[in-house]
C-alpha cells in the first residue's frame, strides 16, 4: 500500500509488442476513463516505432506516454538508438531504463543505466529505473544485496521523487507467472525505501516504488496491497486495455 503522500502510478511496458493499429483503441479505452486520473497516474511505454501515435492519441487525456530506452548522449553516430531529447521531442514524458531485459541482452551495467536515467533527467523526462535479482541470486540470498547495489550504481544523485520511479521487478517473476510472498514484495520494498531515503532524504521518502513481474488483474490488488508499494510496472497484462484498467482500479482498491 502507497503512503498516502505518493500517488499511486500504473505503468504499462508493451516491450517490442504492438503495431500501428494499437494505438488508437487502447488510448480510446484507457484514456476515456478519466475518473481515475485524480487517484492514479497512468503510463504507457510502447515501442519506440509507436511513441508519436500514442502521444497524439493520449494529448489531452490522463496517460502519460513514454518509450522504453535512450541513449545517454543528446543526438550522434548510434545506429538504431534514440535519446531522450528525442523522446522529448515527440511528446514523451518519461523512459524505462536498466530494465532487466535490456541488461541482459545488451550488457548495460549500472553506470550505463545511470547515464541513461541522467539523460532522461537532462531531457526533463521522468525516468523509471527498474532493479531485480535473478532466481539464482535469490536462492542464494543475495537478492537485497544485488538490489541495492543496483540501486546505488543505477541512480543519478540528482534524482528526486518528481523526476524518477523506481521499480522493482525480479528477474525471475518476469513473464512467467511466478510472483513473489507479498511478504517477500514487502521485505524488498521497504528495503528499497530504506535505501532511497539514506541516499535522497525526504525526496527518497516520497519516491514511488513500483512492483512487477506477473501482475495480473486477478493478483494486483493483493500484490498492490503490500507495504510500500506505489504501484505496477506491468509487461503483458498491459498490452489488453480492459486488463491494464483492472490493474489500474486495483492499484486504488
Ligand atoms: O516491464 C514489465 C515487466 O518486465 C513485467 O512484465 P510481465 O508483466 O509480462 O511479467
Amino acid at each position: 500500500m502507497a503512503d498516502a503522500a505518493r500517488k499511486p502510478l500504473v505503468a504499462g511496458n508493451w516491450k517490442m509488442n504492438g503495431l500501428a493499429a494499437s494505438a488508437p483503441e487502447f488510448v480510446r479505452i484507457v484514456g476515456g476513463h478519466g475518473a481515475l486520473k485524480a487517484k492514479v497516474d497512468l503510463m504507457v511505454f510502447p515501442p519506440a516505432t509507436l511513441l508519436t501515435s500514442f502521444a497524439t492519441a493520449t494529448r489531452g487525456s490522463s496517460v502519460l506516454v513514454g518509450a522504453q530506452d535512450c541513449h545517454a548522449k543528446p543526438s550522434g553516430a548510434h545506429t538504431g538508438d534514440i535519446s531522450a531529447e528525442m523522446i522529448a521531442d515527440v511528446g514523451g514524458r518519461a523512459v524505462i531504463v536498466g530494465h532487466s531485459e535490456r541488461r541482459a541482452d545488451h550488457g548495460e551495467t549500472d553506470a550505463v543505466v545511470r547515464a541513461k536515467a541522467e539523460a532522461a533527467l537532462r531531457a526533463k523526462l521522468v525516468a523509471v529505473v527498474c532493479v531485480g535479482e535473478t532466481r539464482e541470486e535469490r536462492d542464494a540470498g543475495r537478492a537485497t544485496d544485488v538490489v541495492g547495489r543496483q540501486l546505488a550504481g543505477s541512480l543519478p544523485d540528482a534524482a528526486t521523487a518528481a523526476t524518477v520511479v523506481v521499480a522493482y521487478e525480479p528477474v525471475w517473476a518476469i513473464g512467467t507467472g511466478l510472483t513473489p510472498t507479498v511478504a517477500d514484495v514487502a521485505e524488498m520494498h521497504g528495503f528499497i525505501r530504506a535505501a532511497l531515503t539514506d541516499r535522497f532524504g525526504e525526496q527518497g521518502a516520497a519516491t514511488r516504488v513500483l512492483y512487477g513481474g506477473s501482475v495480473k488483474p486477478d493478483n494486483a490488488a493483493e500484490l498492490l496491497r503490500a507495504q510500500d508499494v506505489d504501484g505496477a510496472l506491468v509487461g503483458g497484462a498491459s498490452l489488453k486495455a480492459d486488463d491494464f484498467l483492472a490493474i489500474a482500479r486495483a492499484a486504488i482498491a
